[in-house]
């Protein structure tokens, strides 16, 4: 069983777009959750795996930039633990929807949020949900890799920080592992994040976003500014994380969806979710002609 802590927690590692303001206090973490929630996995009394517990439920989400609508009435149930892909056109609100999750879109002055994203049994957009401590569970991988200017080792240290966690050797380190990283960088983690390759930094990334141990990692295109190497150990990673954390995953590679989730969510121009499903289902039985016209190349 794996207990769920009020005080875990997660960076954006996006400076540009923090959501772990270290000025902003987290007096307010402890309302934002059901303290207590747990989640369970189990095996049924005849050894059959159960199906997965919602680690996120959206229920009639719409998005307004302005006049104009993002996301149409998506519902959905995220399961947890696993890799749940989110592919569509351009512009069909996948990164909206993503940005949904932890509450990101309150940065976009115009955003409009209806609707409500469950996490934990509570409705993240209810008033007294403090954004900075959903943030620390509900983390957040970029698509362009933005490692600080600072060591291999205050980059982590920084996903800490934010989080007022203590920084020990030992965390830092944890978390380069868990990020696949460990073995490249170790012995040099005083040396400069920037000198790392693409791939390398993304893992930093990663690693940063993973040391405050969220529940839900998000990821927008983890891996578009990647060469296939380094795209292929970001694929493997997050299948590794998935073992730990939910994973959801914007991304325009359909073949990518394919190879690393178990669920797939096909949005379609004017923010519509047209078809949530098992990925095999989605990939090799759609139901709705648009999906399969999409899936194949038809458009898009
Ligand atoms: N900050 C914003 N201000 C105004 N409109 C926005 C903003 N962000 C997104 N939009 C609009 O919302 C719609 C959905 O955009 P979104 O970026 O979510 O789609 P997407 O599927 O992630 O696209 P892409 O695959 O190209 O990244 C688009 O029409 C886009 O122009």
């Amino acid at each position: 069983m794996r207990r769920v802590e009020t005080d875990g927690g997660v960076s954006t590692a996006d400076d540009a777009e923090s959501t772990a303001d270290p000025t902003e206090t987290d007096s307010d973490s402890e309302k934002l959750v059901d303290v207590s929630s747990s989640f369970t996995v189990s095996d049924d009394d005849e050894g059959r795996p159960q199906a997965a517990e919602t680690a996120i439920e959206t229920r009639d989400l719409d998005v307004y930039y302005g006049d104009e609508q993002a996301l149409q009435s998506v519902s959905m149930e995220i399961p947890e633990r696993q890799v749940t892909a989110l592919i569509g056109p351009s512009g069909c609100g996948k990164s909206t929807f993503l940005r949904c999750l932890n509450r990101m879109n309150d940065l976009i002055d115009i955003a409009h949020v209806d609707g409500e994203v469950r996490f934990e049994g509570k409705n993240i957009y209810d008033e007294d949900v403090d954004p900075v401590a959903l943030r620390r569970r509900i983390g957040m991988v970029f698509q362009q890799p933005n490692p600080f200017p600072k060591s291999i080792y205050d980059n982590v240290a920084f996903g800490l920080e934010v989080q007022d966690e203590e920084v020990t050797d030992e965390t830092v380190r944890r978390a380069l592992e868990r990020a696949a990283l460990l073995e490249e960088v170790d012995g040099r983690l005083d040396e400069s994040g920037l000198e790392l390759s693409g791939g390398q930094q993304q893992r930093l990334c990663i690693a940063r976003a993973i040391a405050p141990d969220p529940d839900v990692i998000l990821m927008d295109e983890p891996a578009s500014a990647l060469d296939p190497v380094a795209t292929s150990k970001i694929e493997d990673l997050i299948a590794d994380l998935s073992e730990e954390y939910t994973v959801i995953i914007v991304t325009h590679n359909m073949q990518q969806a394919a190879r690393i989730s178990d669920k797939t969510a096909v949005f379609l121009t004017g923010g519509e979710l047209v078809e949530y499903d098992d990925t095999e289902d989605i990939f090799e039985n759609p139901e709705h002609q648009r999906v399969e016209d999409y899936i194949t190349g038809k458009f898009g």
